[in-house]
């Protein structure tokens, strides 16, 4: 499942780029840009708000078109929603009136398909939901709810597992939990993970590598590898270098958007100086 030491990305991002038609005209939302994530590695994208993270996220799951450019998977262009690739969004989206057990077998319902009752139930134990499943969503705490969520998507078995802003809903101390369980996760199964965050201490924690795009259009402004060893422990993340390295990830994004201003301020006319 890992191939850590094979050449063929997991997946690739190609040229990625999309135009939203608004009311208010084409609005390009991401512009050619291009990515390639290794399997069984994790990589953070964050970006100033509105950059398109979320529009790059989902065109890597297929459930959004791309404008230009494209999406492989293991080679193969993704054209559709793909059972390979697992979503875990900001919002748990379970149903409020399935208890926790018959939500995480929805999916399984919708496409009859015989689920892998050995392997959910490990997942739950392994989530640390074990005599949960009888329970209403209104009767989980947040965090419950988001690791609902993310056996939910692990349930497949999916090669990849995208998350947008999984754990941003949660307060800080439930946001770490989370942080070491997916790291937990993921040293046992090594799956390819793609995640959105504003949290640069998250990206950190959780990634190989983390890409910063530049202010909408989002471009790859810049990538940074995190070379810190799993699992990255309290002592780690305290080091000056993680430090130092979170200072260069945030100075980048606060560099790009100045950039961004005084190429405006620029440009002649483009701020109309008020008239009285
Ligand atoms: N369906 C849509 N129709 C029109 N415009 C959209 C649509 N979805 C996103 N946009 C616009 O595209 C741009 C990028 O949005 P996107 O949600 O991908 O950014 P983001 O980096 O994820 O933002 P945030 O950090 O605030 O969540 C924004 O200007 C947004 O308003």
């Amino acid at each position: 499942m890992t191939g850590l030491g094979s050449t063929m990305p997991k997946l690739r991002v190609r040229g990625a780029t999309k135009v939203y038609e608004t009311r208010s005209g084409d609005l390009l939302a991401l512009d050619r840009c291009s990515l390639d994530v290794m399997p069984g590695e994790i990589v953070s994208i964050v970006g100033p708000s509105g950059c398109g993270k979320t529009t790059l996220l989902w065109s890597m799951s297929g459930l959004h078109g791309l404008t230009g450019g494209e999406v492989l998977l293991d080679g193969k262009a993704i054209t559709g929603p793909n059972p390979a690739i697992g979503m875990v969004f900001q919002e748990a989206n379970l149903l409020p009136w399935r208890n926790l057990d018959s939500n995480i077998h929805f999916p399984f319902e919708i496409k009859r398909e015989k689920p892998d009752r050995e392997w959910i139930a490990s997942l739950v134990s392994r989530v640390g939901l074990d005599g949960f499943g009888g329970r209403f969503p209104r009767e989980l705490s947040g965090g419950m709810q988001q690791r609902a969520a993310l056996v939910r998507a692990l349930s497949f078995k999916p090669s990849v597992l995208l998350m947008d802003e999984p754990f941003g809903a949660l307060d800080s101390f439930t946001r770490e939990e989370m942080n070491h369980l997916v790291e937990e996760i993921w040293m046992d199964t090594r799956t390819t993970i793609v995640l959105i965050t504003h949290s640069i201490e998250e990206a950190i924690f959780l990634s190989d590598r983390v890409v910063v795009l530049s202010p909408r259009p989002g471009r790859v402004a810049n990538i940074y590898e995190v070379p810190f060893p799993r699992p990255r422990s309290m002592e780690i993340m305290a080091t000056k270098e993680v430090f130092d390295l979170q200072n260069a990830i945030k100075r980048e994004i606060v560099g790009e958007q100045k950039s961004r201003y005084a190429a405006l301020q620029a440009l002649p006319d483009a701020i109309p100086a008020p008239t009285h």
